[in-house]
């Protein structure tokens, strides 16, 4: 059934999420905050700084006025970087109107509150404005979708009424959408891939190969595995789409705005020139901040994210940080798991 969706945030994701909705004959209204890009949408179909090369299909309208998109909607998705989702939660529930679920796909962990995204939502009031909010995650370059290349992702609720809601609206032949009970694991899954493709960038901005790519990759997801469960979340949701499906995506893809941020830090490149060229969210270093602060919390081991965290940081050089990672004190392979075996 054709619904009216308002979607917050005109950046690429937010750009290819609604061109799903229009696919699938929803009337979308796009929420931009520049007139000149809300125009560029409105008469020429396209959205070039964010996602070039791509015509948007004529059913995605956007506005400028905020009060206009949220009364447009019978459905909701924010898709703003983590650190405005509390302003725009702040502003929504300015307005008088209720919305059944409000579906967020924004992938990042608030440093100091050391909020989830949904965590964020509730503390910002968004229980004012509906009883449920969805998380829709997965391995999901947003230039891909625009060109509606085959894509899978995962939508996550605390009902499953919600979720299912959620896969009905957006899922079509190029962009099929499961549903997953356990939201802590997917959006744990979606944030601290970003912090491990921004390390592998690092990597292979130093010239390191394949190996550490590899090694990178897969002692990263184990630490996030092992964060994750113990703030909550189920251990098979790191191996689905949330969790190795877009740790994948994001560490091994040119599209990757943290895979290339990290390249450039490997480079040489100052952290401040990497985030105004790429010009884009990088959310991989706002959440390095947040994983390390919340390893730290929790007295759990990070030791890719404590090295680069360094780095980033503590002006740590990275040919040091590798040293100093591989001479660290030997280990078995499954500690985490079979915490008794040793070498
Ligand atoms: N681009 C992608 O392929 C994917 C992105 N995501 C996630 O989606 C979220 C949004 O990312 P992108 O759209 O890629 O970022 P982007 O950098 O392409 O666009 C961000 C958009 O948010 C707007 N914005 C920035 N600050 C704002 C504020 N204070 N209030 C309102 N709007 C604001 C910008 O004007 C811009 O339109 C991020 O959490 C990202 O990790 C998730 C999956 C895929
Ligand atoms: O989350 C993403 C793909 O699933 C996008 O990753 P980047 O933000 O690194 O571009």
């Amino acid at each position: 059934m054709s619904q009216n969706v308002t979607v917050l945030g005109a950046g690429s994701w937010g750009t290819a999420l609604a061109m799903v909705l229009a696919d699938n004959g929803h009337r979308v209204k796009l929420w931009a905050r520049r007139n000149e890009q809300v125009d560029e949408i409105n008469h020429k179909h396209t959205n070039n700084k964010y996602l070039p090369s791509v015509t948007l299909p004529k059913n995605l309208e956007a506005t400028t006025s905020f009060e206009e998109a949220i009364e447009h909607g019978d459905a909701l998705l924010i898709s703003v970087p983590t650190s405005a989702m509390r302003e725009t939660v702040a502003s929504l529930v300015n307005i008088n109107k209720s919305f059944p679920y409000v579906i967020h796909a924004s992938k990042g962990i608030e440093p100091d509150s050391l909020l989830r995204v949904s965590e964020v939502m509730l503390d910002a009031g968004i229980d004012q404005v509906t009883n449920g909010i969805v998380c829709l995650s997965g391995p999901s370059h947003a230039e891909e979708v625009a060109k509606r290349q085959p894509t899978t992702v995962t939508v996550s609720s605390e009902t499953y009424d919600d979720a299912k809601a959620a896969q009905d609206l957006f899922n079509n032949q190029h962009f099929r959408v499961y549903t997953n009970e356990d939201m802590v694991g997917v959006e744990f899954g979606g944030s601290l891939k970003n912090v491990i493709a921004l390390a592998v960038g690092l990597a292979e901005g130093l010239g390191f190969g394949d190996n550490a790519k590899s090694a990178i990759m897969t002692r990263g997801l184990a630490e996030i595995t092992r964060l994750g469960t113990h703030l909550g979340a189920k251990p098979l949701t790191f191996s689905g789409l949330s969790g190795l499906g877009d740790l994948i995506a994001t560490c091994t893809s040119k599209h990757s705005r943290n895979w290339r941020a990290g390249y450039q830090l490997g480079r040489g490149k100052a952290l401040e020139t990497v985030l105004h060229e790429m010009g884009m969210v990088v959310e991989g270093v706002k959440t390095t901040r947040a994983m390390q602060q919340l390893a730290d919390r929790e007295g759990i081991e990070v030791p890719i994210t404590s090295a680069l965290y360094d780095v980033v940081f503590n002006h740590q050089q990275p040919e040091s940080a590798s040293e100093q990672l591989m001479g660290r004190l030997k280990k078995n392979e499954q500690e985490d798991f079979y915490p008794n075996v040793t070498d």
